[in-house]
């Protein structure tokens, strides 16, 4: 496949050496300094495009795919507040776009075991609470990760209204703790606590290499497909 990356930061370099090792082709880098490479390819150039930029740039990132006829996958956080105009966009266009939150299979199996023991914790009295930990560099806070993770606790937890980032804190709404923390790539803890115990769920990432796989696997099963997908479609978990 021909694929044209749309941030070439940390991520965009780590699914670029993976897509290389599978065979596809890198049709263009785009980053800040050189958006107008991208108007230079024809429809036809691109087979799929992966975005991996910042939460500023996200939104017209996608948007010039779409409109451009790109199916494309993104993995950007901290944009989302748009996602509704871009999916909108994406069905008028009878475009393709793939999102998750993270790539990662682990995180998706952990988002499972997240909301199955949301479930179970219902009504026994815990205090629920969240802490991320990432990598200095990270722009949004708290982590796309986080939020799936607590809208999916704030579904099934009868009493709780939704999230709040730390320092905040109020009756109802689930407390996200944000730690950055030197080159750590990505750590979630769902804590659930009672006067006499812990419960505590985590997933520890090791490394890009996980997200990135998901992304490119992703961008494989994207093309030839029409409408608004995510990595749920993708698994059939
Ligand atoms: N869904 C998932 O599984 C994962 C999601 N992410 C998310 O992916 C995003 C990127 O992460 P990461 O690669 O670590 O970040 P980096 O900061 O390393 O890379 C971002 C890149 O995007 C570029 N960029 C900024 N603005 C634009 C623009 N307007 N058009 C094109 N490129 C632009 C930056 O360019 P410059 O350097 O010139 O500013 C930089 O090269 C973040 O939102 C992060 O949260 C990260 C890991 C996994
Ligand atoms: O910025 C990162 O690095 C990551 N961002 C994603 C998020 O915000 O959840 C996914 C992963 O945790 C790494």
């Amino acid at each position: 496949m021909r694929i044209l990356l749309l941030g070439y930061g940390k991520m965009g370099k780590t699914i670029e050496k993976i897509a290389l090792e599978r065979g596809h082709s890198i049709v263009g880098k785009i980053d800040i300094d050189n958006r107008s490479e991208m108007d230079a390819l024809k429809p036809a150039d691109v087979d799929v495009a992966i975005e991996f930029s910042a939460p500023e740039a996200a939104y017209s990132n996608i948007t010039y795919c779409l409109k451009k006829g790109w199916p494309v996958v993104s993995g950007t956080t901290g944009w989302l507040e748009h996602r509704a105009e871009i999916e909108k966009l994406c069905l008028e266009q009878n475009g393709a776009f793939f999102y998750a939150s993270n790539y990662s299979i682990g995180v998706n199996l952990f988002f499972r075991l997240n909301r199955q023991l949301a479930r179970l914790m219902n009504g026994h009295g815990y205090e629920q609470s969240m802490t991320e930990i990432h990598h200095i560099h990270k722009l949004d806070a708290p982590s796309g990760t986080a939020i799936t993770l607590a809208e999916a606790i704030s579904d099934e937890i009868d009493n709780l209204e939704g999230w709040k980032l730390a320092p905040e804190n109020e009756a109802g709404y689930l407390q996200i703790t944000s730690k950055r923390e030197g080159e750590v790539p990505g750590t979630h803890i769902v804590r659930y606590e009672s006067e006499v115990d812990t419960i505590e769920i985590s997933h520890t990432a090791h490394s890009r290499a996980g997200f990135a796989l998901g992304a490119v696997v992703s961008a494989e099963w994207l093309p030839g497909r029409n409408g608004v997908f995510g990595m749920n479609d993708l698994l059939k978990i």
